[in-house]
């Protein structure tokens, strides 16, 4: 047994097959399945991993494994497995099937160590280990390689007296702000003030700031924010010397070592309990079975989670828990370590790259039993999975947008058959392929219709916003909503206000001419930024300064349009000054913690109005809310996406979910322009199943999932006739070899039709049962190959796509 197969890592078609490596003599026993390796590839030494070991190879003059890169293995058989899968099923390569289930850590090239671990019982460990240390802390990888101390040192490693480390230096470089402080005392600011002339009323602000605020550092841009002044003003009170400023570096990780109460099992409601009961005969049976918990927002969908994993952990098998991103929030988190305590690892993106590597061992030394995390949690290296549950089961972000294109619902149900557990899809809003599903039956459908203690889903006021500019407001608020805020601030009670960010971004456009600023390199408005008075595009990264003229017709009206979450807390600022309000965006949460702190400061009282994005739409659970406000419901209903309504349809109903769950009743207010549009009015009756009737039919009728399956191949390449005429040839190619019942739709522009100065075409499919498909699309991928690798065509593959740009 001296042979390995390995696949190497060479993206491309024609090698996206095992090759054969003889193990020298010296790492016998020491390469295993499931290990990256390196072996010599043409003139090149490059990564590989292991997929088997066996005795004969039908090739003579096989060359050698070079090194290996890790003493145990990081993909274990049940992994090595679902990679071949997600490489036939997302038409991916083995090798990004591979990569895409290790942590970042392990992707990249950094250093290597080898240190003894602080478990180990130094008196008891071998001279030769001792010799080879030489009482240092760590020894080099590359320094064990060359000595050959490999094969010892695994079998420590094995008994856990030696790890690997990796030295990670972050990518991200540490973060700076700019503070502004004062170093003289107050009196001396206020006879600073006295001094000032009539007509420095910005600078007497900034000074009567400081007289009042005192020495601390405050953010520039915070301070700018808060008084209205422009850095200039700053300036010139550091040149007199009054004010000075510095760089400080901002504190990553203010929550460290943070305990957690300790939570106990509340005893279940009727619901839960017939919800539940399945589920641990599943579990208790050792049988693969997919629920659909479907559950009005504050039903209690989180604690059956939670008793179901109990009772896995009972069975002394692992569960993993995947929630989206956004709602990965540090309130979700809380209510799984407070009932399993460390026997939970966490992986969110908020970690760094060395933390989530940490969080990802825990998991392969199986010191932890849950995990819970983002997507690419359904990864984690459990090798006796008991549970598998996906909560707010309809979103999007469980579709990973690169290869591999797989979605983290089949993945949960690939890997929850060959663990033969249950798996969990819980939302209050099922996507409308998982209804259908337990319709007919694929999924078992289980239903808690009631909200905890029978609280009533709150009362849903839908405004018609063209009717309010008719009758003379053209505010961003509603009459109606504008009372109820005013009337909920005299209660002390909370509000929170939602704005639809997505296919709602600010743009720039000249009020005279209609003039927008468009991206030089993509066919798409640029956003604004009002951080730094920056237009971005959000697809190539181009930026450029807003323009003081309007290029078209020189007008000085060129100003940015769209409502974003600073334009709302601005005019909150004006209408009601006497509000506190706390906003969460992109830009208030973009350093570590700071989601936690402004929900935490939310929760104490500390503000009246919580105002924000998608990222509060889900997950919150305050009693004190019974305000929802939603300022506009219909941004997302106009994008290029047959999704788009029952998107729409899922927000609404997620945000009005926020409102009410506790004793306090609940009241929403949705503002629209597109008030009889069904998505709108029903998701203010709060009525699902209608609403996927409704649906159905929409889909049934223009052929779209789940009725139909979709595919759709994207073409790009800098010169327009090239990208038709490929996409020509696919979509033929690609129809002869089908039945007469798929459709093949192309060559239509993609809804962006150019990307960074590339041109983009599509061909959609769609169809119902079309076996031969897979294998079409990869020839079609293999025939254009060559022209892929040498850049000029790119051609990319989805065949369950989630983004039709
Ligand atoms: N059996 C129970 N007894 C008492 N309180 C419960 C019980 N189950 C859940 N709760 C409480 O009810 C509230 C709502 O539950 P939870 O947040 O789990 O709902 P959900 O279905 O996940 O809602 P959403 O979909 O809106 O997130 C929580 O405060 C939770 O602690
Ligand atoms: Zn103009
Ligand atoms: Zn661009």
């Amino acid at each position: 047994m001296n042979i390995a197969s390995v696949i190497v890592d060479v993206p491309a078609r024609q090698i996206d097959k095992t090759f054969d490596y003889l193990i020298p003599e010296h790492l016998l026993g020491v390469i295993q399945i499931g290990m990256r390796v390196i072996v010599p590839f043409g003139p090149r030494k490059i990564q590989g991993f292991v997929t088997a070991i066996k005795g004969e190879s039908a090739f003579k003059q096989l060359k050698k494994i070079i090194e290996p890169m890790d003493l145990t293995p990081v993909l274990n058989q049940d992994l090595l497995a679902l990679g071949d899968w997600l490489t036939e099923t997302t038409l991916c390569y083995k090798i990004s099937a591979y990569q895409v289930m290790l942590p970042a850590a392990l992707k990249a090239k950094y250093e290597k160590k080898l240190r003894i671990t602080k478990a180990a019982n130094l008196e008891k460990l071998f001279d030769d280990i001792q010799g080879i240390f030489a009482n240092r802390d760590h020894i080099l990888w590359q320094e064990a390689v060359e000595k050959g101390f490999l094969s010892v040192l695994q079998k420590e490693v094995t008994k856990g007296n030696v790890e690997i480390i990796y030295e990670v230096k972050e990518r991200v470089k540490k973060k700076k702000r700019k503070v502004v402080f004062t170093k003289i005392s107050r009196d001396e600011l206020i006879s600073e003030k006295a001094g000032l002339t009539a007509q420095a009323i910005k600078q007497q602000k900034v000074l009567d700031f400081f007289i009042q605020y005192g020495n601390e550092p405050i953010d520039v841009h915070e301070l700018l924010a808060k008084l209205g002044v422009t850095s200039s003003v700053i300036n010139g009170l550091m040149k007199k010397g009054i004010l000075l400023q510095k760089e400080i570096e901002v504190y990553r990780d203010p929550y460290e070592d943070r305990t957690f109460t300790k939570s106990n099992p509340l005893p279940l409601t009727a619901d839960q309990e017939n919800a539940i009961k399945p589920i641990l005969a599943s579990i208790q049976g050792h049988e693969h079975a997919n629920f659909l918990l479907y559950g009005v927002t504050g039903s209690g969908k989180t604690e059956v989670y939670l008793q179901s994993i109990q009772k896995v952990l009972e069975k002394g098998r692992e569960a993993i828990v995947l929630v989206p991103e956004i709602s990965l929030t540090p309130q979700m988190v809380k209510r799984f370590k407070g009932r399993f305590g460390d026997q939970v690892a966490v992986l969110h993106s908020g970690l760094s790259i060395g933390e989530k590597y940490d969080e990802w061992r825990k998991i392969q030394r199986q010191e932890v039993k849950v995990v819970v995390g983002a997507r690419s949690a359904i990864f984690a290296p459990f090798q006796n999975l008991g549970i598998i549950i996906i909560d707010e089961e309809h979103e999007t972000s469980y579709k990973q947008e690169e290869n591999p294109k797989y979605h983290a619902r089949d993945v949960a149900i690939q890997r929850a058959a060959t663990h033969r557990c249950p798996v969990i899809l819980g939302s209050a809003t099922p996507a409308l392929e998982s209804f259908a599903r337990a319709q007919k039956g694929v999924y078992q459908l289980l239903s808690m219709p009631k909200r905890m203690n029978n609280q009533a889903l709150p009362a849903v006021k839908i405004i018609d916003m063209r009717e309010e500019l008719r009758e003379g407001n053209r505010s961003m608020f509603s009459r109606m909503l504008l009372e109820k805020i005013k009337d909920r601030l005299e209660k002390k009670e909370q509000i929170v206000l939602f704005l639809n960010k997505r296919g709602h971004s600010s743009f720039v456009m000249c009020r005279d001419c209609g003039y927008v600023v468009n991206c030089p390199n993509c066919d798409i408005s640029l956003t604004y930024h009002r951080f730094n008075q920056q237009m971005k595009c959000h697809y190539c990264g181009y930026e450029a300064h807003v323009p003081g003229h309007c290029p078209e017709c020189q007008s000085e009206h060129i100003r940015y349009f769209g409502t974003g979450t600073q334009k709302v807390e601005e005019e909150l600022a004006k209408i009601l000054p006497e509000s506190r309000v706390i906003r969460m965006d992109v830009d208030t949460t973009s350093r570590k913690g700071a989601h936690e702190r402004l929900l935490d400061q939310f929760q104490e009282g500390h503000a009246d109005i919580l105002l924000g994005t998608q990222m509060i739409a889900k997950g919150l659970d305050f009693p004190n809310i019974t305000l929802v406000g939603v300022l506009s419901a219909d941004t997302m209903l106009h994008l290029p996406d047959f999704r788009s309504s029952e998107k729409t349809f899922q927000l609404l109903t997620q945000v009005s979910g926020r409102a009410g769950r506790h004793e306090l009743e609940g009241e929403v207010v949705i503002q629209t322009y597109t008030p009889e549009h069904y998505s709108v009015e029903l998701a203010g009756d709060q009525d699902y199943r209608r609403f996927y009737e409704q649906e159905m039919m929409v889909r049934k009728l223009h052929k779209y999932p789940p009725f139909y399956f979709i595919s759709l191949v994207t073409v790009s390449h800098e010169e327009l006739m090239k990208a038709v005429s490929v996409t020509e040839k696919i979509t033929t190619y690609i129809q002869s070899k089908l039945s007469r019942e798929a459709i093949c739709l192309g060559p239509v522009a993609s809804p962006i039709p150019r990307i960074n100065n590339r041109y983009r075409y599509q061909c959609l499919i769609k169809y119902k049962r079309e076996p031969g498909l897979g294998h079409a699309l990869k020839k079609m991928l293999d025939h254009y190959q060559q022209e892929m690798n040498s850049g000029g065509l790119q051609i990319s593959v989805d065949v369950n796509p989630f983004i039709l740009m």
